[in-house]
């Protein structure tokens, strides 16, 4: 399969933080969901991929190329989202589409003017006029019109109303529909990503922590309620538990062996995203 971006043992060092030998990849045609808690180096990691940070070692490719040697050549397939405004607030929407368009060979005016009619944007109006979800709106527009082939989005939908939210998880999956273009988001919203996300990929304190396909992450993974002695009993199966005076719960990869064991005595359940995330983050820090 084709490989449209990779990450192999990716470090970056802040003074009181360090992105650790992070790997991940995610194939043509796919949406990847980047998830954690804050702080846990979602951004970080999005910035090395865009060149906006140097690496203290590792590899990165986007498309096959070096993302540092080939920056040029990958940023004009790459739709860019990021969390904050890039674009100067004084200016009028047309003439920062003006502006920008020279910089993308596939650039195309008639999308431009096709998302900005869809997103309710007026093209008259100055950036600084507008709310910050109509702000994201716009980066997303410029993002998309010039047809990438890998779509980077960081909490694209942290200040979107639900109706638009839904919109806009819909449109990139029509966007990806014909194989060609990948995305890749990070979101604390974990509802949208199982709306759409083909492959999460779960962050905690500078690790990549899990990186699969949704369904396997779904389908590999119990949330198990029993008693607090049966969960302490059997606390080297959990990644992580938690109990109370009622009984415990905890996240289990192993769980056939469990189901097995005490088939009557404890209650599985598929977990959410959010679900796994918090037990990821709470593996170090058990309760019982
Ligand atoms: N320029 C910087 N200098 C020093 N430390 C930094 C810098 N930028 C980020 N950090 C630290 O790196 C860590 C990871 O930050 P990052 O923004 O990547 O997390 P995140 O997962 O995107 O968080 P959030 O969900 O809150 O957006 C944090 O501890 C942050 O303080």
């Amino acid at each position: 399969m084709d490989k449209i971006l990779e990450l192999e043992n990716v470090t970056k060092e802040y003074k009181n933080f360090k992105l650790d030998n992070i790997s991940f990849s995610l194939e043509k045609g796919y949406i990847m969901g980047l998830v954690g808690p804050n702080g846990s180096g979602k951004t970080t990691t999005i910035k090395l991929i865009m060149n906006l940070l140097s690496k203290n070692s590792g590899e990165i490719k986007v498309f096959g190329l070096d993302n540092s040697l080939d920056e040029k050549a990958i940023k004009e397939r790459i739709g860019f989202v990021y969390d904050d405004n890039i674009y100067p607030l004084g200016l009028k929407l047309s003439k920062i589409a003006l502006l920008i368009a020279p910089f993308y060979k596939t650039w195309n005016q008639e999308l431009f003017n096709q998302y900005m009619k869809k997103f309710q944007l007026d093209p008259q109006s100055s950036l600084e006029k507008l709310s910050k979800g109509m702000k994201t709106k716009f980066a997303i527009v410029m993002a998309l019109s010039h047809k990438p082939d890998l779509i980077i989005m960081d909490e694209p939908t942290s200040g979107l109303d639900p109706i638009f939210r839904r919109e806009l998880l819909e449109m990139l999956q029509e966007i990806i529909e014909d194989g060609n273009c990948s995305v890749l988001f990070s979101s604390h919203i974990t509802s949208d990503l199982e709306k759409i996300a083909d492959y999460i990929t779960f962050m905690d304190k500078g690790r990549v922590v899990l990186s699969d396909t949704y369904v396997n992450i779904v389908e590999n993974y119990r949330l198990v309620k029993a008693s607090e002695e049966i969960i302490k009993k059997e606390r080297n199966k959990f990644l992580s538990y938690r109990c109370n005076s009622f009984g415990g719960e905890g996240l289990c990869k192993n769980w056939h062996s469990l189901q097995n064991e005490y088939p009557d005595k404890i209650v599985l359940e598929k977990p959410t995203i959010e679900d796994i995330m918090y037990y990821i983050s709470k593996r170090e820090e058990v309760e019982c």
